[in-house]
Order: C-alpha cells, then structure tokens, then sequence
C-alpha cells in the first residue's frame, strides 16, 4: 500500500489549482499537485481573450472601478450568482492582474496618443492619455459597461499559465504528472485526501492531506460539440459527489460560446466582436442589432448564442452539407490588428478552416463551452458538505457566475479563488481542525474499494462497449440539453442517460492490460461522467424557468418568484439513477443589487416579492449617506470585507481617482 502524505493537496494543475498551490506553500505549507498532464499543458493555455479587472487605465475604461465591474457581473449572472462572492472578486481582481504582471505575464499595455479601432462597425480614432502610458490595457468583451478586458494577444491564458507554472516550480511544489485522482477519502463528513491512478503504471496510491483541493476544470466533454479540451471530463467534481457529502451547484448552468468554428466547436474569441468584429448571416446581413439594439453583437453570451440559434431556426444560416451556420466577420479590422491582437484566431481559421480571416469570414455556431456549476462551496472555498475539501476555477460553484459567466471573468476567477483558497487552507492547516486523524485502516479500505471496482471492469463478462455509450451520452447532451431545452426532450435526456447509466455497470473489456489503458479508463470515466450529465439534465428538467444560459422554451421567462434559488445535487449511493436535488435560496434582501432587468435580453421576469421592499431600501441608505465616498455607501448596503483575506484588503487605485 504506496501512502504519500502532504498538508495541502491540491488536485488539478490548471491556473486555478497552481494559484492555491503557491499560496499555501508561501504560508510555510507542504503541497503536492497532481495532473493529468503537464501543468503547462492544462486547458488553462486555451483561454484567448482575456482577464477582466477593472484597472480602468484605457480611455474607453475611465471611470471603470469595482461597483461597475460588480453590476455588470450580477446582471451578466441573470441575478443567479452569490453577490457577496462577486464583490469579494471585483475587489481583488485588480490585484490580481499586478501580481501576474510582476510575476512575468507581459499584458498588452496603453500607448499615448492617437489610435484607431473599430466599433459598431465603423473605424474611430482613441487618444490614449499621457498619463496612462505603458499602464496595462484593456479590450472590450460582451456584457460590461467599459472596457475592462486585460488581454495578452489572443493567448492570454497561456501566458498566464506559464507564469503561474514558473512560480510553482520556484516554490519547489512537486507536480505529479499523468496522476488521476479517482476517489476521495473520507469519513464522518470529513476528507482526508485522495486515492489517485497512475495513468502510466495503472498503481493505486493514496494521497493523505490535512486539505485537499480540487480544482480539475470543466465537465464539457459530458458534450459531443464542446470548445474544452479531451482532459476536460469533469472527474474532480463527480468524485466529489461521489461522496455523498459534499453537493454540485447549479449544474443544469451551462454555457454555449456564440463564436466556435462551425462544426468542429474549435473557439474563437470574444476578442474578436469585443474588437469590432460582426456576426452576419447568409445574406451577409449583420442581424444582432435587429434583435439587440443596445448591445448588438456584445450583449452577454447566453443572449448571443440564442439570437444566433433563433437567427438560423428563421432561415437566414449559411446551408451546409453538416448543417447550418453563421458568419464572423473580422475583415474589417485589417491585416495588422489580425496579426498583432488576435493571432491564435488567424492560425485556428488557417489550420482548420483553411481560410485567411483577414480577407474570408468564418464560419461560426455556438457550441458547449463553460461549466458554471460545479463543487458548491462557501465564498471561501470552504466545499459544502465534507470539512477539509475545499475547491477553485472552473470545477467550482463558488458561484460567480450564476447562470451566466461574463467572457474574460473564468481566468480571473481561477487566479482570484486560487489567492483566496490558498490563504483558506493554510489557516485551515494551522487550526485544529485541520490535524490528521485518518486511520491506516480507513485508507487501506478507500483504496481496496477502487482496486476493486478496477478489477471487475478489467476482469468482469460485461458486453458493453464504454466508447459507445460516451458518443451516445455526448449526442444527447448536445440534441436534447443544449441551449433550447423543453420538458418532454429534457425527460427524454434523463430516460436515456439513466438507461446508459445501467448499461455502464455492465462494460466489457477487451485490453485486459492494468496499466496504460485507455479502454479502461473510459470505462471508469464514463460511469463518473454520466452521473454529471444526470445532474445537468435532471436539474435542467426540474428547472421551470428560464435563467442566463438555462432557456426553456416551455418556461420563457424568468421566474424569480419561484426560482431564484441554486440547485444543490447529491449522490448518495451508487444504486442510485438520478441525483438528489435540494434548492438554496438566494436572499434578496440582503442584496446590494435586486434583481431586475440586465439592460439587454428579454424584459420578461417574474419579480419576486421581497424585490419592491429591498430596492426601496436600498434608495433609503443611497440617500442617507448622502455625499459619503462610494466605499462607504457600498459597505452599508452589503459588508463583505470580512470575507477578504487580510493580506488582500488594500483599496485599488486609479488614475483620477481619489482613494
Ligand atoms: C478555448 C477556450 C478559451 C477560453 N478563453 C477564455 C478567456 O479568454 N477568458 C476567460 O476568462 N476564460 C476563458 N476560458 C475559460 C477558462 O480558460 C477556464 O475556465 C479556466 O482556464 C479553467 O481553469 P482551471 O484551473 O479551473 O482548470 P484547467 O485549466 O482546465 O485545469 C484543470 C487541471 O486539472 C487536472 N485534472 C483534471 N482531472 C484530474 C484528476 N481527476 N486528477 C488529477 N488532475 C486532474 C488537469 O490535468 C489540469 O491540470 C476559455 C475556455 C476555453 C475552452
């Protein structure tokens, strides 16, 4: 029996999973990592666009600061997020940025003078202030009110990425690569760390942690057409509902890009409309200010994909022998913006379209791109459920996001949660609930219960195919829970997934191999994987409304009244076919900002009945405080420092504006 013992253990090798890892580690912690891959060749390295924070340097962000950031990421979560938890992100975003800057992410900065761009289909000239020189700068992205997007190129992420990476290894963490976590150890509603594969080796090992952090990505793969990557599986969050401790957040939350190559679902940025590109259809018509006059082609993504859906279901695609698209037009930004500002955008359209996109358009429809459900955890990272776990990035519902995540807003939440959840287990290490009480008994049976079922899907007479059944639970997915949904094709989903789910107890093997076997660990996948599809089309299904990205078309509005609450998922034994679902209200009265309407989308919410009395309250301590600075009034209507660490508390500044 291999035990590896270490205070922190943080699963995942994303931007997310190395942030917490460096901040435990810099409070004097022993921390190990474990990845599939490479740390520097996580999904992380795809993010394009951008990171948003509100620095507020460019001149199209003057006057950007963290009360605009904050509304455009509650209204962009159509009311669904936690609001402290977004307040808690807009304050240290900024922070972040700087950190990444001096840490070696070479941010696209101001330059003084005179600049032209293109917006709203026209070319108009910026001048840059002096002042603002050499200061980092920021792009547009869909559902903000200023330009607030902080951009390396079109690889932001990978920059970011490899200058999180750098600081791990100069913290001397060890990574253990090609290591899968496929169980969490636990007892009595407390974790104790993980039983992990060897993807090489097929050897089971028990990692044993005072904390454990999973911080494994997305679950897109659970898709057939989906922007992630073949490692995005979403295994972290199914072994930590395997638990039957700890919950998923709003699982049925799941975002469809607008912009990915049609079909192979290849993204391409937002950067690309945030700089002035256009969405036209088979006419070449530009159609988004038909039906989003204020916003157009940057109102936030769940409008987007759906105008564009409904734009194809009304006749105007472009007819293929795959189906239908759209089109992105970003001729008319010019060769050099192409070349300089959206590069990865060129060589994707050159590589899998085999078209320049400088004189051609491309061919776009929207695919399954973000998770916004996730492991359910406190606004400190704190997992709900099981003490010791705690979680980050984008296998989290932490819940920034609500029901819809604002572009630009994931990789800065990885590195944002990543600062805060790093703090959060190192005091948690330090306390007294953090010491290590686990048996060598309880271990040992955690690992034989893995071993266990390995041998029966290596040994056992099953004559199920696992390939099979994932295309088959990827095609329903995408057909029948995708961004229009309705009750009867969501029952059918639920039908078909839990049939696939009794299937998936009765695989057979081919390769009897114990090591390196990818037969196998499709098997052991899919059966996790298709408890997470359960959740999604479950939750969507019980779901009667329609929220950010979760549209039904049988429940068109938006019904606060009666679902202005976060679905909670559990799984509690493994002869169990659908999850448990429990609801958690979101408590309008202590919100800063009620809900009302997002300022693009449809006007048609059902209002709750505590809206009318907390907006009038908030106008009472508006008024009251008068003149007070907007930290002050702020405070008054929802505190949240206690949430900051303290080592995050600083005010941001900016230029012009007094702190
Ligand atoms: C194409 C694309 C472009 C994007 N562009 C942007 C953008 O411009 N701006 C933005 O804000 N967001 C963007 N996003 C979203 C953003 O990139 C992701 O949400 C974010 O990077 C996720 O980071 P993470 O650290 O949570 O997970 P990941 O980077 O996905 O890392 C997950 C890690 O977990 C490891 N892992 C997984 N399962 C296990 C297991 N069972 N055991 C051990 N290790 C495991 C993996 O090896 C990996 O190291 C984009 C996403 C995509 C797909």
């Amino acid at each position: 029996m291999r035990i590896i013992y270490t205070d922190v253990l943080v699963i995942g090798g994303g931007l997310a999973g190395l942030r917490a890892a460096v901040g435990a580690r810099r409070r004097g912690h022993d921390v190990t990592i474990l990845s599939l891959v490479p740390p520097k060749r996580s999904h992380s390295a795809a993010a394009q666009g951008g990171m948003q924070a509100s620095l507020g340097n460019t001149v199209k962000g003057e006057g950007d600061n963290e009360d605009v950031h904050f509304e455009d990421t509650v209204r962009g979560s159509d009311w669904g997020c936690d609001q402290e938890v977004a307040r808690l992100f807009v304050h240290t975003a900024p922070q972040a940025v700087r950190e990444l800057a001096a840490w070696g992410v070479p941010w696209n900065r101001v330059k003084a003078g005179d600049r032209e761009v293109v917006m709203d289909g026209k070319r108009v000239t910026l001048t840059e202030r002096a002042e603002a020189h050499g200061l980092i700068t920021a792009r547009d992205f869909g559902g903000t009110k200023k330009w607030r997007t902080c951009y390396v190129s079109d690889g932001t992420g990978h920059a970011m990425l490899y200058a999180v990476s750098d600081q791990a290894v100069a913290e001397s963490i060890p990574v253990h690569e090609r290591m899968e976590a496929i169980a969490l150890i636990h007892e009595g509603g407390r974790c104790h760390g993980a039983i992990v594969r060897n993807l090489v080796s097929g050897e089971l090992s028990a990692y044993v942690a005072k904390a454990t952090c999973i911080a494994t990505g997305g679950f897109g793969r659970i898709y057939r057409v989906t922007t992630n990557a073949v490692i995005n599986e979403g295994i972290g969050s199914a072994i930590a509902l395997e638990t039957g401790a700890a919950v998923l957040g709003n699982m049925e939350a799941v975002q469809f890009h607008p912009t990915t190559i049609f079909p192979a679902g290849i993204l391409v940025t937002e950067g690309c409309r945030g700089d002035g590109g256009l969405l036209k259809d088979a006419a070449g018509h530009r159609f988004m200010p038909d039906y989003e006059p204020e916003k157009k082609e940057l109102a936030s993504r769940d409008v987007v994909s759906r105008r564009m859906e409904e734009h194809i279901r009304a006749g105007h695609g472009v007819k293929t022998r795959f189906g239908d698209h759209l089109l992105l037009d970003i001729t008319l930004l010019g060769a050099a913006h192409i070349d300089g500002k959206l590069r990865e955008v060129k060589e994707i359209c050159q590589h899998f379209l085999g078209i320049d996109p400088a004189t051609d358009m491309i061919a776009v429809r929207p695919a399954q791109h973000y998770s916004m459900g996730g492991i359910r955890t406190d606004a400190c990272g704190q997992a709900r459920g099981l003490a010791g776990l705690f979680s980050c990035g984008e296998a989290a519902c932490w819940d920034l996001h609500g029901f819809n995540r604002l572009g630009g807003n994931s990789v800065a939440e990885t590195v944002v949660a990543g600062m805060i959840v790093g703090e959060t287990m190192a005091d948690f290490v330090e306390s007294a609930a953090g010491d290590l009480q686990v048996s060598t008994a309880l271990v040992r049976e955690f690992l034989e219960r893995e071993q266990v079922k390995l041998d029966t899907l290596l040994m056992g007479d099953g004559t199920e195919k696992a390939s099979e059944l994932m295309r088959r639970m990827q095609e329903i997915m995408t057909d029948k829970v995708g961004i229009f949904r309705r009750g009867d094709l969501l029952q059918e989903a639920v039908d078909e997934l839990q049939a696939l789910l009794l299937k998936s107890r009765k695989i057979g093997i081919a390769t009897k191999r114990p090591g390196a076997n990818p037969e196998l660990v499709t098997a052991y996948r899919l059966q996790k994987m298709l408890k997470l599809a359960l959740c999604v089309a479950y939750g969507a299904l019980q779901r009667t409304e329609s929220r950010g990205a979760h549209y039904r078309e049988d429940y068109p509005q938006r019904d606060d009244a009666q679902w202005l609450k976060r679905t909670l998922a559990s799984w509690h034994d493994d002869f169990q076919t659908l999850p448990t679902l429990g609801y958690e209200d979101l408590d309008v009265a202590a919100m800063e900002l009620p809900p009302g309407w997002r300022g693009y989308g449809a006007r048609n919410a059902i209002e709750h009945p505590a809206t009318a009395a907390r907006t009038a309250e908030i106008a009472t301590i508006r008024s009251a405080f008068g003149h007070a600075d907007r930290f002050t009034v702020q405070q008054a209507l929802m505190p949240f420092e206690h949430l900051v660490p303290a080592r995050f508390r600083g005010r941001n500044e900016r230029l012009g504006e007094s702190s």
